[in-house]
């Protein structure tokens, strides 16, 4: 089911437009509905997932007229269904009443912010833009393989190395839980109604960072505070963003820490490097016994 050929290609899964035809509703972009079309990208996102990848039940976020649901219905077990539009969700449970009556399809109508996600053993999804972040951070820490669609402006910032333009808060909370790769981009036209932006697909692979973190939240708190400074040197960086840290005692950090790192701009710290200057950090946050 690759169809990675690019010519005279024919999916043998459910055609996009005629699902939309069906649906009867068009995407609607005020409500993040950009539907995808290009049956070849459809039919290769499953396959992004990483090798081994138990699929014994695939969640997916936003599931509109059901091209994706489609095409993970032949790769997983089980799949669930997120999806808010309650014209879309109605639809998809007409549509695949057979998958649905036999226990493989679960349609759950409402926000995939706020209803209880299932247990599943990995997230396919072309998600709504809005709130991809969001969505994104929640199923970050459930430590499961996924493979998203991002604006690709975004994905670029995810999967980014220090030193480059696009590193930043972003890359270094991503890349905290997952190693993160640019699978695929994917343009305007891939999509209906298409949107103004580029897009791109993005593989997620859980894995444990090479640093240890005693305090996660108080780590994904300093690397933003120091983020918001990324001009300045890490030793400006911490004197100037304590009401971002929580940090009572800055200067006490600034003392403690090793110079070299000190004199960086947050753009050349390492994951592992703002690992080793949080649990310096940690010590002398307010509140704390340090
Ligand atoms: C970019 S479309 C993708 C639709 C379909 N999976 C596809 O690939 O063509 C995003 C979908 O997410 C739905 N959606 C938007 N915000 C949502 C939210 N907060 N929770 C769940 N679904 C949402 C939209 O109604 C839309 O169907």
């Amino acid at each position: 089911m690759t169809g990675s050929d690019g010519e005279s290609h024919s999916s043998q899964r459910r055609n996009p437009d005629a699902l939309i035809r069906r649906a009867g509703v068009r995407g609607d972009p005020d409500h993040d509905q950009h539907f995808l079309v290009d049956d070849r990208v459809l039919d290769r996102i499953p396959d992004y997932l990483p090798e081994g990848t138990d699929t014994g039940h695939i969640l997916e976020v936003g599931g509109g007229p059901g091209a994706l649901t489609d095409r993970l219905l032949a790769v997983a077990d089980r799949v669930t269904v997120v999806e808010r539009d309650p014209t879309f969700a109605a639809f998809l449970e007409r549509e695949f009443h057979e998958e649905v009556e036999a226990g493989k399809l679960t349609v759950v109508e409402g926000d995939a912010l706020d209803v209880e996600l299932p247990e599943f053993t990995a997230c396919v999804a072309n998600l709504p833009y809005g709130v991809s972040s969001e969505i994104t951070f929640r199923l970050l820490p459930k430590k499961r393989p996924m493979v998203l669609m991002f604006q690709k402006e975004f994905a670029d910032r995810m999967v980014a190395d220090p030193e480059t333009a696009e590193y930043g808060r972003l890359s270094v909370s991503t890349q905290h839980y997952a190693d993160a790769e640019l699978v695929e981009p994917v343009p305007p036209t891939a999509f209906s109604p298409a949107p103004a932006v580029d897009s791109a697909i993005v593989r997620l692979t859980p894995r444990d960072p090479d640093y240890d973190v005693d305090d996660e939240a108080f780590f994904l708190d300093f690397v933003k505070a120091i983020f918001t400074q990324r001009r300045k040197t890490v030793r400006n960086g911490i004197r100037n963003t304590a009401h971002i840290s929580g940090l009572a005692d800055p200067d006490a950090v600034v003392d403690a820490a090793p110079e070299e790192l000190l004199r960086k701009r947050a753009g050349k710290v390492t994951p592992k490097e703002f690992a080793e200057l949080a649990a310096l950090a940690a010590d002398y946050r307010g509140g704390g016994d340090g």
